[in-house]
């Protein structure tokens, strides 16, 4: 997927903007608070119908702007042109429209993107609830079936800790919610695993690409239930489950929550066998937290056959001058596009394909 034009109007401080970007390196530049995430922000949106700030749509227009905030994206994909656009107003609410024609809210022609944040950086010593949400954002881009199973468990886990907050002992209705609890629980783990697998083959070489430094990366998920002996298999982690439900019965009742189960998973990297977040140095956490990211985008390009477009806000200040040669480097030779926010010339301009310039929330491209 590569962006060939983005319109913006009435989006933040991007009053009014087109670009047309090249399709290896953008960079993005500018001085604090001009409109260099806001511009990152526009492509996460158009593509996701939300914003990787978790900002809602009303803080999303341009102060006001009653009319509300519009953006359109013309992206190519193998050999396809794609014009997707979406216009927000608080009186109309939301309307797309693909290629010139209304959309539906689930299609799946939207352009498919992956934004690193400074906050990413969190993902190796951060909570678990960062590492689960990075998995599952993932596989909820690739499987539009996980994403149905996920807000089921969702519901179930919420109605079971209702439950474990009203009674006092397992009544039947518990038993009924345990079985629905456990039949969504075992396909997102078994997702995940298969996701952990994937990502730890691509992760392991590109920290050694990005760090320069020749250690295997290991990532294990790690299940917040004990595992009972015998082949990993769906049935396995049912009866596992199970048990360890009715091993914390009386824990869960005291407490009123669900103790066990994929919302209390977790993963953890290993360098040189240590796991990365008590043992690695900032350093490297951040690389690999790059390497996470990076990662995904080559999980999608495995999976679906194509290249998300890769979102960089401000994330090269965060390494050393070694770390972001060798991550310019590796941009340079990929064939995905990617837009790179920085207030720094230094490093990004010379690799950069085309650069825009942001003042003021007005967009230009430098020549020459
Ligand atoms: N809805 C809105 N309407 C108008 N301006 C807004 C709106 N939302 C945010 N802004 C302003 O947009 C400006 C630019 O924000 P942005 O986050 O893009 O900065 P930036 O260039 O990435 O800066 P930094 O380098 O500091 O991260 C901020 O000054 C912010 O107040």
């Amino acid at each position: 997927m590569k962006i060939l034009k983005l319109e913006t109007r009435f989006f933040r401080n991007l009053v009014s903007c087109v670009i047309e970007p090249c399709s290896r390196i953008n960079v993005i530049l500018g001085k604090n608070a001009q409109g260099k995430t806001n511009l990152l922000e526009a492509i996460y949106v158009v593509g996701h119908n939300r914003s990787f700030r978790g900002a809602r749509d009303k803080d999303l227009v341009t102060h006001g702007r009653r009319e509300g905030y519009r953006l359109k994206v013309t992206y190519a994909l193998d050999e396809r042109i794609i014009i997707f656009e979406q216009r927000y107003s608080e009186s109309k609410n939301k309307v797309l429209r693909l290629n010139n024609k209304p959309a539906a809210s689930k299609t799946q022609h939207r352009l498919k993107s992956v934004v690193f944040t400074p906050e990413d950086l969190y993902l190796i010593k951060g909570e678990p609830e960062r590492r689960r949400n990075f998995l599952d954002g993932i596989l909820c881009q690739l499987r539009p079936e996980y994403e149905r199973t996920l807000e089921s468990y969702k519901k179930i886990l919420g109605r079971r800790n209702a439950y474990l907050k009203q009674s006092r002992s397992f009544g039947q209705g518990m038993r009924v919610l345990q079985g629905m609890f456990i039949e969504a629980a075992v396909p997102l783990i078994c997702a995940r695993l298969n996701l952990a697998a994937i990502l730890e083959k691509e992760v392991s070489k590109l920290y050694q690409l990005l760090s320069g430094e020749a250690e295997d990366v290991c990532m294990r998920y790690v299940l917040s239930f004990p595992l009972e002996t015998g082949k990993l298999t769906p049935d396995l982690l049912a009866a596992s489950l199970d048990k360890a439900l009715e091993v914390s019965k009386d824990k869960e009742l005291k407490q009123g929550i669900t103790l066990v189960g994929p919302h209390r998973d977790d993963f953890n990297l290993y360098l040189r066998g240590h796991n990365a977040r008590t043992y690695a140095s900032q350093g490297q956490q951040r690389n690999l937290a790059v390497s996470l990211k990076l990662g995904e985008l080559a999980t999608y390009k495995n999976i679906k056959g194509y290249f998300p477009v890769l979102l960089l806000d401000e994330v090269l200040a965060e390494l050393d001058k070694n770390r972001r040669t060798l991550l310019l480097e590796y941009l340079q030779q990929a064939e995905f596009q990617t837009f790179i926010s920085s207030v720094e010339r230094e490093d990004v301009v010379a690799v950069a394909g085309k650069v825009f310039a942001v003042e003021d929330g007005r967009i230009t491209e430098e020549v020459g």
